[in-house]
Formats: C-alpha cells, sequence, structure tokens
C-alpha cells in the first residue's frame, strides 16, 4: 500500500485537451487535506500488434502501471470523446484490469470521469458513461458534479452533471474556459472529500 492516499488521475490525450483538464481536476483534490493527486497516462495503442511504446512517454505523466490503480483511495478517468465513446487506448488498459476485478481491488472507491470533444453535441455525456460502465463493474463508487456548481449553468462551452467536459473547438484549442476551469476543479475536490470520507 502506498505511504499516504492518492486520487490517481489516469487519462489518455493525444492533443493535449484532457492533459490539461488532468492539471485543474489535480488542483481540486490538492485543495483537500490528507489525499492528494497522482496524474498518470496511458500509452497509445497501435494498429499494428507487433507496435510497441517506450517504457517512458516522450513527454507528459508517466505512464500507469496496474499497482498504482490498485492502490488508488479514488479514481478520476479521462479521455476524449471518440465517436461517443472513450478512446481505445485507455479501454485497453481497462482490459487489463481483469485481476484487479477478480480480486475485488477497486470495490467501494470513488470514481469519476472527465472528457473533450471538438463539436457541443458530439457525444461528451455519452463518453462519460462509456467510462462509467466499466468501473461500476469494478465496484466503484460513480460520482457526478451537481448543480450547486453554479458554473453548469452558466456554461456555454463544455461542464456535465455526469462529470466534467471541454469543448475544444478550433478557436479555444486546448484552453478551457473559466467555467470549464471551474467544473474541473469542483470534481477533484469532490472526489477528493469523499474518498477521504469513505476512509474514515
Ligand atoms: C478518432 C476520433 C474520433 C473523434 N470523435 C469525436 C466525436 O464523436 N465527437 C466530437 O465532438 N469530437 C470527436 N473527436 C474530437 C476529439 O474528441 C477532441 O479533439 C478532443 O478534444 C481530443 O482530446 P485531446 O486533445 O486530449 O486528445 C474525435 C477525434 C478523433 C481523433
Amino acid at each position: 500500500m502506498s505511504s499516504s492516499p492518492y486520487i490517481l488521475i489516469l487519462f489518455y490525450s493525444r492533443h493535449g485537451s484532457i492533459a490539461e483538464m488532468a492539471k485543474h481536476i489535480a488542483r481540486g483534490v490538492n485543495k483537500v487535506t490528507g489525499i492528494e493527486a497522482k496524474i498518470r497516462q496511458v500509452p497509445d495503442v497501435s494498429s499494428t500488434a507487433e507496435a510497441t511504446s517506450p517504457a517512458l512517454p516522450d513527454e507528459g505523466a508517466p505512464y500507469c502501471t496496474l499497482d498504482e490503480l490498485s492502490e488508488c483511495t479514488g479514481l478520476a478517468l479521462g479521455s476524449p470523446s471518440y465517436f461517443g465513446s472513450m478512446a481505445a487506448p485507455l479501454k485497453h488498459f481497462i482490459d487489463q484490469t481483469s485481476t484487479l476485478w477478480m480480486t475485488g481491488q477497486l470495490i467501494d472507491k470513488p470514481a469519476c470521469g472527465f472528457t473533450s470533444a471538438s463539436t457541443m453535441h458530439g457525444g461528451q455525456e455519452q463518453c462519460l458513461h462509456s467510462m462509467m460502465t466499466p468501473l461500476i463493474h469494478h465496484g466503484m463508487v460513480w460520482l457526478g458534479l451537481p448543480y450547486k456548481n453554479k458554473e453548469l449553468i452558466s456554461t456555454t462551452s463544455g461542464g456535465t452533471p455526469y462529470g466534467a467536459s471541454h469543448l475544444a473547438s478550433s478557436t479555444q484549442e486546448n484552453n478551457l474556459t473559466t467555467e470549464e476551469k471551474a467544473l474541473c476543479e469542483a470534481q477533484g475536490e469532490r472526489i477528493a472529500k469523499m474518498a477521504v470520507k469513505l476512509n474514515s
């Protein structure tokens, strides 16, 4: 078991939006005493089965190990919306977690999701649901974002009650709006508080 409890912020990001969101979620986690954020990513997958990733990524967070997942106190899972679903590299990583499922390592731990899409109605909520499904199988407790976060009402871009999101339009690129940043932070803070409560 790791020395101090942590929320694992685990994501796949090809063009940086999700990586940017992860930083804001970490900010929210780190507002809560007694728990910290650990940011990890998953490697890309290749259509050529023999191709492998280098042991360390060229940039960004280290790749996640299964031990880092099994030892987390809570999980924030992030993926771009690809055709209304999580991206294949993240699904590929999750599909390697059957030993954790068999031993119940993630049961009763809080989980949440965050996503980014390039169109307003291009499947953000559906993608968040696709991330929720395997985590429910793992026995995790899914957390959305309650409407006490007023940015859910005022946003004109990303942000859903199912989880934080970002509208990555060509003009905004990876720059999150004020509302999107606030909702990422709120989500990080909420999962950290719930993880501390569930472990007290
Ligand atoms: C294969 C693929 C499928 C995509 N499907 C959708 C989609 O269904 N709806 C949408 O709005 N954007 C879609 N996008 C755009 C990405 O979701 C968007 O650019 C996202 O912000 C990328 O996140 P990243 O910057 O972290 O890589 C797709 C992009 C790719 C490469």
